[in-house]
């Protein structure tokens, strides 16, 4: 059974590859916006559903027996969504409000093949220490947050201001990786 990735993010893929699964990559593209009222879970898990359905669409007549899995991974608080800043200054506002509080970090993932969808998505809770305006100014130069849910990186210069977490770390990062090997393992994929 061959596993296809639908997804262009290179955190995704170190980490289906440290897990030891083999795969091959089709990134999807679809749109990322939230529906109106849409609460958080909601949201990324039609997204996960959206990628890896589009990727099982394109490949399936001549691959039949693949498996696709697409992830979406979105920041929220106070039932807020803050998905990837738009811009510098979309940033800084994500890591104002970031700042000094607890959020929250969910991460859809979708298996789709020709006997199943499954949908299910981790939630992990993400303690921030306070920031001055010019720390998330230095921050934000760096480049780090740019292509990332909630502006900042818990794998990178963000470290530092992450004291806890509640939850899976590597669902953070972009991929709940127990969580998907146990809907992969389910799927008869395996260590190799
Ligand atoms: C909060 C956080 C997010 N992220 C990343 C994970 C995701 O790649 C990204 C959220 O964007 P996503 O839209 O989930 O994913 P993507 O656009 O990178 O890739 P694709 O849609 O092709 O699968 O934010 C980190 O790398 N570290 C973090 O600490």
């Amino acid at each position: 059974m061959q596993l296809i990735l639908a997804s262009a993010s290179p955190r995704r893929r170190e980490l289906l590859t440290q897990a030891g699964f083999t795969y091959r990559i089709h990134p999807a593209h679809i749109p990322e916006d939230p529906r109106p009222d849409e609460d958080p879970i909601a949201y990324v898990c039609r997204l996960a559903r959206e990628k890896a359905e589009a990727v099982y669409g394109q490949l399936v007549a001549a691959e039949p027996g693949i498996v696709v899995l697409g992830a979406d991974t979105t920041v929220t608080v106070d039932g807020e969504i803050l998905g990837k800043p738009e811009s510098a200054e979309d940033a800084a506002r994500m890591l104002r409000i970031l700042s000094g509080r607890t959020h929250r970090v969910i991460t859809g993932v979708s298996l789709v093949s020709s006997v199943r969808t499954e949908t299910a998505a981790e939630v992990t809770a993400v303690q921030f220490l306070s920031l001055s305006d010019a720390e998330i100014q230095d921050y934000i130069a760096t480049g780090e947050p740019m292509d990332k849910a909630g502006a900042y990186a818990i794998q990178g210069y963000a470290a530092r201001w992450i004291p806890r977490i509640d939850g899976c770390y590597f669902n953070v990062v972009g991929l709940p990786i127990s969580l998907v090997a146990t809907m992969l393992e389910a799927s008869g994929l395996n260590l190799p």
